[in-house]
C-alpha cells in the first residue's frame, strides 16, 4: 500500500528510544508524524503470539482510535542459548518499572547457569502499518550479533549496552545513532516499509 499524498502518520508507540529512532528514520521523507502519547492513544495489551501479530494489533488501535495511518514496532531481543527469550516479552522482561538493567542482569544469570559466554543473539524489528480503517502491512528486519557483559555504554535504549552485532566490538549503546540507523533491524525493517509505502 502507499500512503496518500499529504497525510500524516501516528507513530504508535510509547517507547521514547524507539520513537525517537523511527522519527530519525522517517525524517528525509517530509512526512507530517504525531505521536501516540500526544494524540492520548492508549497502550493496548500485546496479547499476541508473534511480533507481527503485536505490531498490527497496535498499529489498527492507533489507526482506528485516531482515524488516521498508524506505524506500530513491536521488536525484541532474542537469545539462541535461551530458546529465542525474551523474544516479543523484551519489554516485559524489565518489569513494571522498566528497569533494564534488571532484564540484563536476568539474561546474564541465565547464561552463566548454562557456561554460555559471547551468547549468539539478534535483535528482530517488525513495523505494521494501518491505514485508519484498519487494513494492515507488516515489515520485518533481523541483525545478528552477540552479547557482551557488562553493560557498556549510554546511548540507545533497552538492551543497546550488552548488544555487540557481527562486525563491530563496540554496543549499540556505544556507536553513534547513525551507525545502528545503518544496520539495525529497525532501519532494515523501515527500508521495506519506506520502499513499499513512501517509495
Ligand atoms: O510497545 P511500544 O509502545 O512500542 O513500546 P515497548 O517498549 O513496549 O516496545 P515492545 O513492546 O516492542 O518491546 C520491545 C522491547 O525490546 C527492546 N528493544 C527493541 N528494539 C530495541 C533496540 O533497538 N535497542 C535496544 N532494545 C530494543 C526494548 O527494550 C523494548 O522495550
Ligand atoms: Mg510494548
Amino acid at each position: 500500500m502507499k500512503l496518500p499524498e499529504g497525510a500524516s502518520l501516528v507513530v504508535a508507540s510509547h517507547n521514547a528510544g524507539k520513537v525517537r529512532e523511527i522519527l530519525a528514520l522517517l525524517a528525509p521523507f517530509g512526512i507530517a508524524v504525531k505521536g501516540a502519547g500526544e494524540l492520548g492513544l492508549p497502550e493496548p495489551e500485546e496479547t499476541g503470539l508473534t511480533f507481527a501479530e503485536n505490531a498490527i494489533l497496535k498499529a489498527r488501535a492507533s489507526a482506528l482510535g485516531a482515524k488516521m495511518y498508524a506505524l506500530a514496532d513491536d521488536s525484541g531481543l532474542a537469545v539462541e542459548a535461551l530458546n529465542g527469550d525474551p523474544g516479543i516479552y523484551s519489554a516485559r522482561w524489565a518489569g513494571p518499572t522498566k528497569d533494564f538493567s534488571i532484564a540484563m542482569g536476568k539474561i546474564e544469570s541465565l547464561l552463566a547457569e548454562k557456561g554460555v559466554a559471547k551468547a549468539r543473539a539478534k535483535f528482530v524489528c517488525c513495523l505494521a502499518l494501518s491505514t485508519p480503517e484498519g487494513e494492515v502491512e507488516t515489515f520485518q528486519g533481523e541483525v545478528h550479533g552477540h552479547l557482551e557483559f557488562p553493560p557498556r555504554g549510554t546511548r540507545g535504549f533497552g538492551y543497546d549496552p550488552i548488544f555487540v552485532a557481527d562486525w563491530m566490538s563496540e554496543t549499540f549503546a556505544e556507536i553513534d545513532p547513525a551507525q545502528k540507523h545503518a544496520i539495525s533491524h529497525r532501519a532494515k525493517a523501515f527500508e521495506l516499509f519506506s520502499k513499499a509505502v513512501l517509495g
